[in-house]
């Protein structure tokens, strides 16, 4: 059974049988596990006609890997990539654009609470290079708890070429970058826009920050020198919020 298969943890269950259960193909619950969201998600799989296995809490652990499962798992039909073409369809048909760009974030914790920032700040959706990128792992769905299922993620080949044509759309991209001399809280985030966040390691790589219409720092006070990318994009996605409510 392939890995990406595999969804796990109460809240990404229910999310994949709320919003599309028809990629639900079977599911297991842990063995005297008494806990009413349990039960709900069991009567929610029945409703849609899906076989639910109850096995000892070590099937699960197996089958997700040891991750933290909360006692249910599922087995689903894996979700449609989506690429570049899709996501400039996805512009064409939105009024007031608002993406969140990941340059190269590799560790499954950050993506999912990054999909999960995304999804609470009303974004359009998440673009992501395919290479050097995690993709929609069991672990991302859990940590997203269930954002995964709702905020579209387009794998794009080269994101140099997918940023302008963001652009030439009329879409304007920030760069976060925690030295730079703009501050993001005086940058107008109110329009047609997409935040570019970097990886854990390095940062945003040369060719997409050349590709921002501006880069913007997040003030800092104390010691560190810089925010985990997830912190740093809620930290943006909010500030667009609350710039684009008032
Ligand atoms: C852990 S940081 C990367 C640190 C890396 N050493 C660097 O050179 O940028 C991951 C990403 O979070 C964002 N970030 C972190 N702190 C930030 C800050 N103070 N202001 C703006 N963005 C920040 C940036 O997008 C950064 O690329």
């Amino acid at each position: 059974m392939k890995k990406q298969d595999i969804t796990f943890g109460i809240h990404a269950v229910e999310a994949v049988l709320k919003h599309s259960p028809e990629r639900v193909i079977e599911m297991w619950v842990q063995a005297g596990r008494d806990d009413q969201r349990l039960t709900a998600l069991v009567q929610t799989a029945a409703e849609f006609g899906v076989a639910v296995q109850t096995s000892a809490r070590k099937v699960l652990d197996e089958k997700s890997d040891n991750g933290q499962h909360q006692g249910v798992l599922a087995r689903v039909k894996p979700v449609k990539q989506l690429n570049e073409k899709d996501l400039l369809t996805l512009v064409e048909k939105t009024d007031m654009p608002f993406f969140l760009i990941l340059d190269g974030v590799t560790d499954p914790h950050n993506l999912g609470a990054c999909l999960r920032n995304a999804d609470a700040a009303g974004a359009h959706g998440v673009i992501v290079p395919r290479d050097n990128s995690v993709g929609l792992t069991p672990t991302v769905s859990k940590v997203a708890c269930g954002a995964a299922e709702v905020v579209p993620l387009f794998q794009v080949t080269n994101l140099a070429r997918t940023m302008k044509s963001l652009q030439d759309k009329g879409i304007w991209i920030v760069g976060a970058a925690g030295e730079a001399d703009s501050d993001l809280y005086k940058t107008d985030l109110k329009g047609p826009l997409a935040i570019a966040m970097g990886a854990e390691d390095k940062g945003l790589r040369r060719l997409t920050r050349e590709g921002c219409d501006s880069i913007a720092s997040i003030p800092m006070s104390g010691s560190v020198s810089s925010l985990n990318v997830s912190v740093a994009s809620g930290i943006c996605l909010f500030e667009a919020v609350r710039q684009r409510l008032s």
